[in-house]
């Protein structure tokens, strides 16, 4: 199981200085959405240049456009690129393509569609990298977690890696850990922690210790 951050509310510089304490520690850097719309592909950029072996992920929720949005992500660097479930196959499938022909990966975010169950097995059947379960942060204060939506995906696909995102933190990770996701993305639970290489750490054990409890 890999471990994202997602840098979200952070400046450039506060992004690559995060970078440079957990780069060697973090299996996955999402360049959030927040940052994108502030500051467009240029922290992708800055991220893959400053920092070649990380993992970078471009969390751009693509809603339309696939083909030159997912493109505009893999030239600046990214290694996977996000898109939103809810939109239309002809755009998954034009990012599919962008992604898959650059060598990179596709990640299709859950979040808001009705239907998980249905729409997971839509993708699964399009060939997609990963499928996401994600509470989105304006939801989260209702104490909506993403851990339901989790279990149901984990018994739906069988072919695609699954992740969960949205108000995870050290303390509610064992309920991800039941469903055996292959990639758990935490934002504001490190990067608001006072030490943020203590906090991916605890994360990082917390992780190993009930993998090897399940
Ligand atoms: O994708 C995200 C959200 O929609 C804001 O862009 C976050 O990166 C994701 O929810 C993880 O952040 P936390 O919820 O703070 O863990």
């Amino acid at each position: 199981m890999r471990l994202q951050i997602a840098l979200d509310m952070v400046s450039m510089e506060e992004a690559l200085g995060m970078a440079e304490k957990i780069h060697d520690i973090i299996d996955i850097v999402e360049i959030g959405t927040p940052m994108i719309i502030k500051y467009g592909m240029q922290p992708v950029r800055c991220m893959k240049e400053s920092f070649p072996q990380l993992t970078v992920l471009a969390d751009t929720k693509i809603a339309d456009g696939g083909e030159i949005e997912a493109r505009y992500a893999i030239e600046a660097g990214a290694d996977i690129v996000t898109v939103l479930a809810a939109a239309a196959d002809n755009t998954i499938t034009a990012a599919k393509n962008v992604v898959h022909k650059a060598g990179k990966e596709l990640y299709v975010d859950l979040l808001g569609v009705p239907d998980l169950i249905q729409r997971s097995k839509e993708l699964e059947a399009m060939g997609v990298d990963y499928i996401g379960v994600h509470t989105a942060v304006d939801v989260q204060q209702s104490g909506i977690t993403p851990f339901n939506d989790l279990k149901k995906l984990s018994e739906t696909v069988c072919n695609t890696r699954i992740a969960a995102a949205g108000g995870i933190t050290q303390d509610t990770l064992p309920l991800a850990m039941f469903s055996h996701p292959d990639v758990i993305i935490a934002g504001g639970a490190l990067t608001t922690a006072p030490d943020l290489r203590a906090a991916v750490l605890a994360f990082k054990r917390r992780i190993i210790t009930d993998q090897n409890r399940l």
